[in-house]
């Protein structure tokens, strides 16, 4: 293993980046195995009996927001979260990124197509690390339109780009697209609004 180690307050050591994005990565291959299964009672009941063993492991090792590893590692795929289709930046500057996306089976919508909620989740997301990046004050997602123009295929590589569009006092507007190949599956456009001091 390799990559930065932290000790924790509680004097332990903290997962390294490259553990953490594989646990993560785990969980990943977990839920498109469980999206497809049709388990028997038997292996449903052992397979719950684990999970509520590791959610009570995990529900110890609880910490605040601000230390949490979960969508804050920046330097691993998909910022190490299981939340969104998964994602890996390969360019970023402040004006926007690049980077390639993969939706799983677990975001399987119907007929082989990424459901429809997922793509928009993942426009807000990448959305949302482009505009809160180093040094910008800290903003939220005011609109986002999304527009669906060819269906977004599963467990293929599509392209990704964001890009800020304009800026109009605490205003941000941002754009995306996902492409599989040539092909433009969606476009997206989002209004950022910068918070105010003591805004949640
Ligand atoms: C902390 C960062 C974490 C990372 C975030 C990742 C992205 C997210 O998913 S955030 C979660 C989803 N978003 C939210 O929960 C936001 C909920 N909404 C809010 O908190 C507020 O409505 C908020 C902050 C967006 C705007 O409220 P407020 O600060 O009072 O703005 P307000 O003064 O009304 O409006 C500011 C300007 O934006 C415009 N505006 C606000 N909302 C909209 C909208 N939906 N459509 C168009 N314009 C809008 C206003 O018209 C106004 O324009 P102008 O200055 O030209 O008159």
């Amino acid at each position: 293993m390799s990559g930065a180690l932290a000790a924790d307050d509680r004097g332990g050591i903290v997962v390294d980046d490259l553990a953490y994005e594989a646990l993560v990565g785990a969980t990943r291959n977990f839920l498109d195995a469980l999206a497809v299964a049709v388990p028997d009672g038997p292996t449903a009941d052992r397979l719950t009996a684990d999970l509520a063993g590791w959610a009570g492991v995990l529900g110890g090792l609880a910490a605040e927001e601000r230390d949490r590893l979960f969508g804050r590692r920046a330097g691993i795929a998909s910022y190490g979260q299981a939340m969104t289709p998964a994602y890996r930046v390969l360019e970023r500057d402040d004006a926007g990124l690049r980077g390639v996306a993969r939706f799983g089976r677990y975001f399987h919508g119907g007929k082989g197509a990424a459901h429809g909620g997922a793509v928009p989740l993942l426009f807000d997301e990448l959305f949302g690390r482009v505009i809160n990046g180093e040094g910008r004050p800290p903003a939220r997602t005011a609109y986002l339109h999304v527009d669906f123009r060819a269906v977004v295929r599963l467990d293929r590589d599509l392209g990704l780009r964001v890009w800020r569009e304009r800026e109009e006092g605490r205003k941000q507007y941002v754009r995306g697209e996902i492409r599989d190949g040539d092909v433009v599956c969606a476009e997206a456009e989002a209004l950022f609004v910068a918070l105010r001091p003591g805004q949640p």
